[in-house]
């Protein structure tokens, strides 16, 4: 049987790794990356060990996969609170709402504990409206992102009072502009800006420039609100933007932030006041070792533009608020040695949490949360932790140095963002469990799926 040894395993093994490994996060290896659990939960906020077990809050995370089993997602209460708090008391000095992007983790108990907070919401679609409305949040305080707003979208928010549509191109705010017309009801609107600012993070979740699909080009905005005033149901009151996830630099923010004044100046010269300024998400967290700006430093870089500036503003964090409050439960089931590389199989996959196979984002695993008994390996080794898909994309992180038996449980971290929001069904395999952790309780606030409600809403096909 395993115990919580790999850290000696490993130093025992590769003396040239012994003294780094104690302090450090990380140590690359020619073999693979060791991961120090210690080292590594002392930047988490709620996850900690007493006495060798590791602790969620207050609850062990045994106590969790004995009683909700494997895949589960774990989220702490208090580390959403935290951060939360954390951007409110950052920005005191400023009016300002922090709207949740709630695309990064839409469990309604995440949304409610926020919603409780005095959160507003970022959203994207329909359904997302509906899970703030669940959860107990208030529409007036919803701001509506996205490039694809639909008019059944537009009608329904319209109708619950949103306090702001982020328009994404003309063509939406002539949809918009319909629809209030119809509903007799103004649309209350901000532009979203496309600063071209390079935000410096992966391709794909790099939204501020301007061969990405979003926003309007900052040099055709002010025309476009030059149009929008003319429109009879819309009503100007802000101005977005949001240039891309994970940022650890302050750099681009300031970049965007100066492009959005400069068009505020702009557009009072042209007579149109604005009521707020939306500057999006976007701040990045520490997954394995980056060093992120924190929220406060971010906060004092561009606090003295938006005193100067005199507006009230909106952020709308997403990974910020959550990633680090979450962690996923996996248990290995298979052990695959080969001759080139070692495959440990665990019982959570791309479908589970895709960031790894879509993104190539490293996240870290920590070991032996619960020890398994079954077969053991020879001390430390370099894994490929993957799930059992067939896909050969389907994997959660590369060349680990770990010691491994069947049937451990170990626990991916920076899982509460971007990772139960972006599950899917794939290969018909049920989604993971949810579960909340409150100081010394904890509850399921997502059931996990069964194999009949795969299929629930499908039927055969009746001849005729
Ligand atoms: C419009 C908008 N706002 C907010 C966010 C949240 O971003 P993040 O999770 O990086 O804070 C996103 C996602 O990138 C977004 O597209
Ligand atoms: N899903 C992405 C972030 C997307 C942000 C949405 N605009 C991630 O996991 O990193």
């Amino acid at each position: 049987m395993n115990n919580f040894k790999t850290q000696e395993n490993i130093t025992d093994q590769n003396p040239t790794v012994q003294k780094a490994a104690s302090q450090k996060i990380t140590t690359q290896t020619e073999q693979g990356l060791y991961i120090n659990p210690e080292a590594l939960t002392a930047h988490l906020p709620t996850l900690q060990y007493r006495d060798e077990a590791l602790y969620m809050e207050s609850v062990s995370i045994s106590e969790l996969v004995e009683r909700y089993d494997t895949p589960c997602y774990v989220y702490s209460q208090q580390a959403i609170l935290d951060v939360y708090r954390a951007y409110s008391d950052s920005f005191a000095a400023v009016k300002h709402q922090i709207c949740y992007a709630v695309k990064a983790n839409s469990n309604l108990a995440v949304l409610g504990i926020l919603a409780q907070a005095g959160a507003g919401f970022d959203i994207v679609s329909r359904g997302e409206l509906m899970r703030v409305l669940a959860a107990g949040g208030q529409a007036s305080r919803v701001v509506f992102s996205g490039v694809g707003k639909t008019r059944d979208d537009i009608e329904f928010a319209l109708t619950q009072g949103i306090s702001c549509f982020n328009v994404e191109s003309i063509s939406e705010l002539t949809l918009i502009n319909m629809v209030a017309k119809q509903l007799d009801k103004p649309a209350p609107i901000s532009l979203r800006v496309n600063p071209d600012v390079d935000a410096k993070t992966h391709p794909y979740i790099s939204t501020g420039l301007k061969d990405n699909k979003f926003g309007i080009a900052h040099d055709k905005a002010l025309a476009v609100y030059e149009h929008a005033a003319t429109l009879s149901h819309i009503n100007i009151i802000g101005i977005d933007c949001h240039i891309g996830s994970q940022l650890t630099e302050v750099a681009p923010f300031i970049a965007a932030l100066d492009k959005i004044i400069e068009l505020i100046h702009s557009l009072r010269d042209k007579g149109i006041e604005l009521r707020h300024v939306d500057l999006g998400g976007g701040l990045g967290v520490r997954y394995i070792d980056e060093t992120p700006v924190t929220i406060e430093e971010f906060a004092q870089a561009l606090l003295p533009k938006l005193i100067e500036l005199g507006l009230p503003v909106f952020f709308e964090p997403g990974r910020s608020m959550v990633a680090n409050a979450g962690i996923l439960l996996t248990r290995v089931d298979v052990l695959k040695p080969t001759e080139h590389k070692n495959f440990a199989i665990v019982d959570a996959a791309m479908n589970d949490l895709i960031r790894p196979a879509l993104y190539q984002a490293e996240m870290a695993v920590i070991p032996e949360v619960l020890p398994g008994d079954g077969i053991d390996t020879e001390g430390t080794q370099a894994w490929d932790i993957v799930g059992a898909i067939c896909e050969t994309g389907d994997f959660l992180a590369k060349d680990r140095l770990l010691s491994l038996a069947t049937g451990d449980v170990l626990a991916i971290t920076g899982a509460g963002a971007y990772g139960f929001a972006m599950s899917s069904n794939y290969n018909s395999r049920p989604r993971a469990a949810e579960v909340m952790v409150a100081g010394n309780q904890h509850q399921l606030i997502g059931k996990r799926e069964t194999i009949e409600d795969l299929y629930a809403g499908e039927s055969l096909w009746q001849a005729k």
